[in-house]
């Protein structure tokens, strides 16, 4: 059973060539406040003072100390352990065997004086931990080989402290705390804790931080340290026999030497025998001096370590045969590298085009083998970019987006030419949404930039990971692949201006879906009739006085029908228009106006549409002279800053004289005058129809506007995808595959193309070493009694 500890010494061996801990293998953590006794213990164990002293803290570095015992029957003259040597050596054979110390980062050489072991030791952890008193958790590896040690491997950890002395870190304190909790967390480690007999146990840091990781005391062993140092009259007895703090392994007792021992010289084995003798001898302890003492220590340690070798082994070889099985797949990702030969590597290229290719469009048919799970991806995403991204950016646009009454209006006069217009022309309308249709050309073109983009994203996905190992090809097939696409995005970004550009070029008011201007004017209707007396929602959303009743007729006994008939505008309603009523201000207004008055016409709306969107012009109604004959005194007036003003047609210039028949009359004349009171008045109840009526023009505008946007949005929002998905997306995956061989299934390229990725041989490189580790490691523990 013995043999277990050098199968696990064997194991550390060869997994630090790797250099990490791979696996989890029992060992013995030495753990304890600073100047414990750790360091002193280990060199007892030893039998060597081979370990660094001085003041404060001198272990700043893990030290992972693997004894080795030699047999001394088993050493040739030689000097070395001859296993094949059954016999007692004699003679000459009974040299004592040269100790030896050998240090992982020293493989090729040997210390047999250990004063310079210690040096090594020192200039190892002042080389990585520095020469203040920092410490540092990258451990030194020694082994000792001996006929005098027991095989064990222990742990010496730096000692746990409280406070930073000299140029230590301010968090030195949780730096060893960390650094003790990460080996004595690992479940197949023992716990060697080192308490001194002259501090009172209940402030043993150690036995604390093994109680957090081992709260059933399995696998804590207490070392009682400076037993020779206690007050007279005391004594660690009760502690000794687990009655001040219970821990299943118990507590073993020793006696190292002195500060005073260490500058004297004391040779260690003088100590080891005062230590003997202090136990037998003492009168408290000699009862248990069989229990005390380090070679007690040395032999507990050592079946300690054996029966929890023996009982991990079988867990580290399933542990072991799993690494091997996950290195196996993992090498094998890496592809082989015994690549050679040019039917291999162009039978390799062209499939590796092919694949490629093949996964580019699966990835845009929704079926790509790296799909990612995380968020949208290839086809999923590019219909995501049309129906919401596209179609949100489309939907949210307003079709009377910056189109200020003003600005209607003004399109309306200029669009009338010199003389006031009867009815809204449809030019005006055509100016208008012109220039509304073309705010869907910025997220048209945003979407084929959005498509483009997924595109590139898409071709950076193919290709798995074997395409990796090729970082040129990568790097070439991706060059294809954006050329390919930036060849086909200008042509289908221009097409898709195009296509905003047509709907610009012919504004089709006979469009069967277009609400047209008896459509327009009945929804006007409709909202303004919805709720009689009351605002309609339409109105109260645009404009205080944007319902039909807001024509101003009302007052005047005539319904809004007759209002808008008698304007020869509307009369989209079946009443039956009832005229003005005779000595209205209506018709005041009318008859002074010099103005032929003109009853309702029960088609006059109906006609006005007609002329409108291209009906029958040649209508008698619609004759230039009916047309004047129907048309309302419509002042040659600008509402500008809340007053009236009279424009000159001709020039559209404003001229701000006040306009009437007292037009001639001096300014304190029109003040008293009763004719101007009475023109006063009238005039501002003209005013206010016209006002009403502009509004309601502005109303018409914008609804025809906002039914033709929309027919021409309807179309937009689905021709343009059609158009990406033709122009770029379906044309790239219909030529991708010829075009990635017709550029790079080249001969003269192949070997740059194919060559694997400096980093990737070398992770190769580590694996398939971690492979033979873990295989030499199984066959140990399967060779292993
Ligand atoms: N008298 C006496 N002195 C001891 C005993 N154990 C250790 N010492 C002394 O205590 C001091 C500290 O001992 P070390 O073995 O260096 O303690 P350490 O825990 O390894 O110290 P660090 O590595 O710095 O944490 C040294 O001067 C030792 O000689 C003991 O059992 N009896």
């Amino acid at each position: 059973m013995d043999d277990l500890i050098p199968t696990v010494n064997r194991l550390q061996d060869v997994f630090n060539t790797i250099g990490q801990d791979h696996i989890d293998l029992p060992q013995i953590v030495v753990v304890g406040s600073q100047s414990s006794g750790k360091s002193s213990v280990l060199e007892n164990l030893v039998g060597r003072d081979f370990l660094p002293r001085g003041t404060g803290i001198v272990t700043r570095r893990p030290l992972v100390l693997q004894l080795v015992n030699v047999p001394r029957r088993k050493l040739s003259r030689r000097g070395r352990a001859d296993p094949s040597s059954e016999t007692e050596p004699t003679g000459a054979e009974q040299e004592p065997f040269p100790e030896r110390a050998q240090f992982l980062h020293l493989p090729d050489r040997q210390f047999s004086d250990f004063s310079e072991v210690r040096q090594e030791i020192q200039r190892e952890t002042e080389r990585l931990a520095g020469p203040n008193k920092g410490i540092c958790r990258t451990p030194i590896h020694l082994k000792i080989t001996s006929p005098n040690v027991l095989n064990l491997t222990l742990v010496d950890l730096p000692g746990l402290t409280k406070l930073p002395v000299g140029d230590q870190p301010t968090d030195i304190e949780q730096q060893t705390r960390d650094l003790v909790m990460e080996y004595i967390t690992k479940p197949n480690s023992i716990i060697l804790s080192v308490s001194p007999a002259n501090v009172d146990l209940v402030n043993s840091e150690s036995l604390k931080l093994a109680r957090e990781v081992d709260a059933d005391g399995k696998r804590t062993l207490g070392v009682i340290t400076k037993i020779d140092l206690m007050d007279q009259g005391t004594n660690a007895l009760d502690t000794l026999n687990g009655r001040v703090f219970p821990l299943r392994l118990g507590f073993v007792g020793v006696i190292n030497r002195s500060q005073q021992d260490t500058i004297a010289n004391k040779p260690i084995q003088e100590a080891l025998k005062f230590e003997k003798e202090y136990f037998q001898t003492h009168p408290v302890y000699r009862a248990i001096a069989t229990r005390c003492g380090t070679a007690h220590l040395a032999k507990i340690l050592n079946q300690l370590l054996m029966s929890h070798i023996r009982d991990k082994l079988p867990d580290i070889k399933t542990k072991i045969n799993g690494l091997i099985s996950q290195t196996e797949q993992e090498l094998m990702s890496y592809g082989s590298s015994s690549l050679s030969g040019t039917i291999n590597t162009s039978s390799l290229l062209l499939r590796l085009l092919t694949q490629f290719a093949n996964q580019f469009n699966a990835s845009i048919e929704g079926n790509g083998s790296d799909m990612q799970a995380a968020e949208l991806c290839g086809g999923a995403r590019l219909y995501y970019i049309f129906n919401n991204i596209f179609g949100g950016a489309l939907d949210s646009i307003n079709p009377c987006a910056n189109l200020t009454d003003h600005d209607i209006r003004l399109a309306i006069r200029n669009s009338t030419g010199p003389r006031p217009s009867l009815f809204v022309p449809e030019l005006a309308f055509e100016i208008l949404v012109k220039p509304q249709i073309k705010t869907l050309d910025s997220p048209s073109q945003r979407c084929v930039q959005l498509a483009y983009e997924e595109l590139m994203k898409i071709s950076q996905s193919c290709g798995g990971k074997e395409l990796l190992r090729y970082p040129k090809l990568y790097a070439k097939l991706i060059e294809v692949v954006s050329d390919l696409l930036r060849e086909r995005v200008a042509p289908t970004a221009q097409y898709v201006e195009s296509l905003i550009s047509i709907q610009r070029s012919y504004i089709n008011t006979n469009h069967p879906d277009f609400i047209g201007g008896s459509g327009a004017l009945a929804e006007l209707q409709r909202k303004a009739t919805a709720k009689p007396r009351e605002p309609s929602s339409y109105g109260r959303s645009l404009h205080p006085h944007s319902d039909l009743s807001g024509l101003g007729m009302e007052d005047e006994g005539i319904s809004d029908t007759e209002s808008v008939a008698s304007h020869g505008r509307v009369n989209g309603g079946s009443r039956k228009p009832r005229g003005i009523r005779p000595g209205s201000v209506r018709s005041r207004i009318l008859q002074s106006s010099g103005q032929p008055f003109a009853a309702g016409h029960p088609h006059q709306g109906d006609k006005f549409l007609h002329y409108f969107f291209g009906g029958n012009k040649a209508d008698p109604m619609f004759t230039t002279e009916n047309s004047k004959r129907l048309s309302l005194p419509v002042p040659n007036r600008v509402k500008e800053n809340g007053q009236y003003f009279a424009s000159n047609p001709g020039s559209g210039a404003l001229d701000t004289s006040p306009v009437g028949p007292d037009a001639s009359l001096g300014a304190a004349d029109l003040a008293t005058s009763p004719t101007a009171h009475l023109l006063a008045t009238q005039f501002d109840q003209t005013c206010d129809v016209a006002d009403r009526r502009d509004h309601m023009e502005t109303e018409l505008i914008r609804s025809l506007i906002t039914s033709y946007f929309n027919i021409v949005r309807k179309s937009i929002q689905d021709l343009v995808p059609k158009a990406i998905m033709h122009m770029l997306v379906n044309h790239c995956r219909e030529v991708l595959q010829n075009r990635l061989v017709e550029t790079l299934y080249k001969e003269n390229l192949i070997d740059e193309l194919l060559q694997e990725d400096e980093s990737l041989i070398a992770e190769r490189n580590k694996c398939e070493d971690m492979l033979q580790v873990y295989r030499k490691a199984f066959a140990i523990i399967s060779e292993s009694p």
